[in-house]
């Protein structure tokens, strides 16, 4: 059993930081240039980040690949919170409709990005949810940081960095859209 906090949260310890702002930087421009060149240029590509920390990162990285190719990325949001395997399946589907990811996904390239890649249980979701949108002509997975441990048949095509973790330890990934810092740390629950 963990110690917690007064508030009832798992105490953390910071283990060591895995990325700094410019670093995160270095990477996404990697990882821009890489889908372009695994899909020609881009021209039929959407890129679709997972709320919350994906978000950012489609954003960014679709500012880069327009840099890049000279082009407009077509880029939306994904909200996967009625999917989510750990909520009960008994209530109502959520309404979904194809402009509620800000693009029509049908027939396009889709790149589905988030922060980090653990059971895999996020994206699993994150595919129900696209397809209820949608019908896309195919779907590639970024991840800015893969910690491994999956529990479900998923990869990423497109991986900023693969961290070997235990299970006791936790990547906390920080942009500053979402959290006011930009960095990645390793911690540790405290026992
Ligand atoms: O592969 P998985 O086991 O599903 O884990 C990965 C997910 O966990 C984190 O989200 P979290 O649920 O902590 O929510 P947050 O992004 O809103 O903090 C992270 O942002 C990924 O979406
Ligand atoms: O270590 C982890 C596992 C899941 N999600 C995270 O953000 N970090």
């Amino acid at each position: 059993m963990s110690e917690t906090t007064e508030t009832g949260q798992p105490k953390i310890r910071e283990k060591g930081r895995l990325m700094s702002a410019s670093e995160i930087e270095r990477t996404l421009v990697r990882l821009a240039h890489e889908i372009v060149e695994k899909n020609d240029g881009g021209s039929n590509l959407g890129l679709v980040g997972i709320r919350r920390r994906g978000v950012p990162l489609a954003q960014r990285i679709g500012d880069l690949i327009a840099k890049i190719e000279k082009h407009p990325v077509d880029t939306g949001v994904l909200d996967i919170s009625f999917y989510r395997d750990d909520l009960s399946t008994d209530g109502p589907r959520p309404k979904v409709t194809p402009g509620a990811i800000g693009f029509d996904v049908t027939g396009r390239d889709i790149i589905l990005m988030d922060d980090v890649l653990y059971t895999g249980r996020t994206i699993r979701a994150a595919l129900d949810a696209l397809f209820d949108h949608g019908r896309p002509k195919s779907v590639q997975l970024l991840v800015l940081i893969d910690r491994g441990h999956r529990e479900l048949p998923i990869e990423a095509t497109f991986v900023g960095r693969s961290i070997p973790t235990s299970s006791r330890e936790i990547i906390e990934v920080k942009l500053s859209e979402v959290d006011g810092q930009e960095q990645v740390l390793l911690v540790e629950l405290v026992d």
